[in-house]
């Protein structure tokens, strides 16, 4: 039993001392002291930014369903979305972000990437792309059969984020780890055209295509017409294993940065770091500020 236990760390459960996290910020930088280093980079150049949405925008907390983001938060990325092309990447169903997002001025792309929203057009939804739409029965008869083998396991809860879905264990003893465990892979291992993966305390299945949150941002990229890699600074600001997809493809692609949000030492592909989501708020405001000092006239 590895997938339930490891996915949540903080200082106090690991151990790790400040010492360990000082070290780690070497390599990993705040992106908040490194602000003028980072946009000097920007001259000639369009910024283009992604955002998870739990644990970056909003705290995590026990209730999936009660992690609202504040009004601050939803304010800075309203102007980041006035300045920038914006995109909110999740985990979530498309729906449910944008539920505690409220906003029509970024694009939204759910089920880590698999549905991707243009923001609306005369009041009407504009759908990108959709790409696992053929496994939605199948995802609908998992999550039924998921609900009915989970109903005793106190405090598991299963989440239908429409192209994929999420299986919390945040609320489960962890006497009832093992248990709940076994039976997730009980199901999933009925159906080979799905995969399970981990975020925190968290299982997630979703269809085995070769699409992740990582390919949503280029394919975000490509639809806002920034292929050229040399025209275009992505960020991307995230907090969870799902978020490495994205933080490799900049990384890849040799432009951008890639902005890990944790408080404890974490092996990741991020180039810079934000504590948490009140970090990810400074930086946001710091941005929005910055480009608004340029209003009238061009960074380039
Ligand atoms: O890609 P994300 O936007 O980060 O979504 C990943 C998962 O986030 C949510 O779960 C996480 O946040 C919850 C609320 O704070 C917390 O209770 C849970 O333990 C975390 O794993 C969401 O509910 C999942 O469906 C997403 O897959």
């Amino acid at each position: 039993m590895t997938r339930v236990k490891n996915d949540d760390c903080d200082a106090t459960t690991n151990g790790l001392s400040d010492e360990c996290y000082k070290s780690w910020m070497m390599e990993h930088p705040s992106a908040i002291t490194s602000f003028d280093q980072m946009v000097s980079k920007a001259k000639g150049k369009s910024i283009v930014v992604f955002l998870d949405y739990d644990g970056t925008l909003s705290p995590i907390v026990d209730d999936p369903d009660l992690a609202f983001m504040s009004d601050e938060m939803r304010s800075a990325v309203r102007e980041i979305a006035k300045n920038f092309p914006t995109a909110i990447i999740s985990g979530r169903s498309r729906e449910k972000v944008y539920e505690f997002v409220q906003l029509t001025e970024v694009y939204y792309a759910g089920s880590h990437g698999m549905d991707i929203m243009g923001p609306p057009h005369q009041g009407h939804e504009v759908i990108l792309f959709q790409p696992a739409k053929d496994f939605l029965p199948a995802i609908q008869k998992i999550s039924n059969v998921l609900e009915e083998k989970t109903q005793k396991i106190e405090g598991a809860l299963i989440e239908d984020n429409r192209f994929c879905i999420s299986v919390h264990f945040r609320r489960v003893h962890e006497k009832d780890y093992d248990t709940l465990e076994e039976k997730v892979k009980s199901v999933v291992k009925n159906y080979p055209e799905f995969r399970l993966t981990s975020g925190k305390k968290v299982m997630e299945i979703r269809p085995s295509i070769k699409w992740d949150k990582g390919c949503a941002l280029e394919y975000l990229l490509d639809t806002l017409g920034f292929s050229d890699s040399s025209d275009v600074l992505p960020l991307y600001i995230g907090d969870d294993r799902t978020d490495e997809d994205a933080f490799k493809v900049i990384r890849r692609r040799g432009e951008g940065y890639p902005i890990i949000v944790s408080s404890t030492p974490k092996e990741t592909k991020a180039a810079y770091s934000l504590r948490d989501p009140s970090e990810v708020l400074s930086f946001l405001t710091h941005l929005a500020k910055w480009r608004n000092s340029f209003s009238g006239h061009s960074v380039d």
